[in-house]
């Protein structure tokens, strides 16, 4: 493991019925960075992130996450051997995401998503859906009773800071002049964005997101690209992306894992999967015994 793991998914398995979706998968994902998981359609991209965002239980295997320094993994198997959920140590926390419900995964472990089809409440303005992502921290200063909400200070102080973030968002998504306008009707490539800023409102340590770049045209794509590399280098925030846009794939991740039929087939970076035979094969819908000559080829 690496000193900046952030993420570790041990021996996955989802099986639905007789179906194995996910099988023993493995990978780890680094603080920092933009990792994407790839593959075929029905390869088992979307069952892992339902996994990991809480969403399933998965049949098998262990996914945990760290906040802090990557020596919260040092406790790893005491909590594994505990009944726990998590375990705090200072500013490090070490949580089981198998173990949490959806909700604890987001409100406690940090992990925002984004779904493969757009889920922003169409019928609020723009600005009004940034604020309903700050419901957690606005909730807790109004203690969560009547008072807060008729005007105490620690109230207002949140909401002031809710609407500053909320307005830091819109700028760096360049929505500011339709911020109060309804999200239903922004363009496809703004909704894809808004969708991202809604997420990060919740400072995710860890923004898992489904296809942001399906639908998109060339010019929304490249959009949709610099606001993710904004996020890695501005807010560090980890990055963990499904899609099939392999512009976006090989232009930003740093680390791509490769499933096929729920099994990881290819992991490193964004050049080696690119030219490796396995991933080819697949992609191309090659036999095992045909996978020789796709290595032929490439290396030609
Ligand atoms: N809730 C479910 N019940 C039964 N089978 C499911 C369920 N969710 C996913 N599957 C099956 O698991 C397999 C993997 O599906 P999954 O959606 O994870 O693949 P994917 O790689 O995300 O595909 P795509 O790229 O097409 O979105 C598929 O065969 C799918 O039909």
């Amino acid at each position: 493991m690496s000193s900046d793991t952030i993420l570790t998914v041990d021996n996955l398995t989802m099986r639905f019925g007789g179906l194995t979706a996910v099988d023993s998968l493995s990978f780890t994902a680094t603080r920092g960075e933009i990792t994407a998981l790839i593959g075929p359609n029905g390869a088992g991209k979307t069952t892992v992130f339902n996994c990991i965002t809480g969403f399933y239980k998965p049949t098998e295997g262990r996914i945990a996450l760290a906040h802090g320094s990557a020596a919260a993994f040092d406790r790893l198997e005491d909590l594994t051997d505990s009944p726990e959920q998590f375990s705090r140590n200072g500013s490090d926390a070490l949580f089981l995401l198998e173990r949490m419900q959806d909700h604890d995964v987001s409100g406690k472990a940090h992990v925002a998503r984004t779904f493969q089809n757009i889920r922003l409440f169409g019928g609020m303005t723009v600005l009004e859906n940034l604020m309903v992502a700050q419901h957690l921290p606005l909730m807790k200063a109004s203690g969560y009773s009547i008072f807060g909400l008729l005007g105490l200070p620690g109230y207002r102080k949140a909401e002031n800071e809710a609407i500053d973030k909320a307005r830091y968002w819109l700028e760096h998504i360049n929505l500011v002049d339709r911020a109060d306008e309804p999200a239903a009707g922004l363009p496809y490539g703004d909704q894809r964005r808004l969708e991202i800023a809604r997420a990060m409102c919740s400072d995710p340590v860890l923004l898992c997101l489904d296809e942001p770049a399906a639908g998109l045209n060339a010019r929304e794509s490249h959009d949709l690209n610099d606001i993710l590399t904004f996020i890695r280098r501005e807010h560090g925030t980890s990055l963990l992306l499904i899609e099939h846009d392999m512009s976006v794939v090989m232009e930003i991740s740093d680390h791509v894992v490769v499933l096929d039929y729920g099994k990881k087939i290819s992991d490193g970076t964004p050049d080696y999967v690119r030219n490796d035979p396995k991933v080819i094969a697949a992609y191309l819908g090659v036999d095992d015994e045909e996978i020789d000559d796709v290595e032929a080829e490439v290396s030609k």
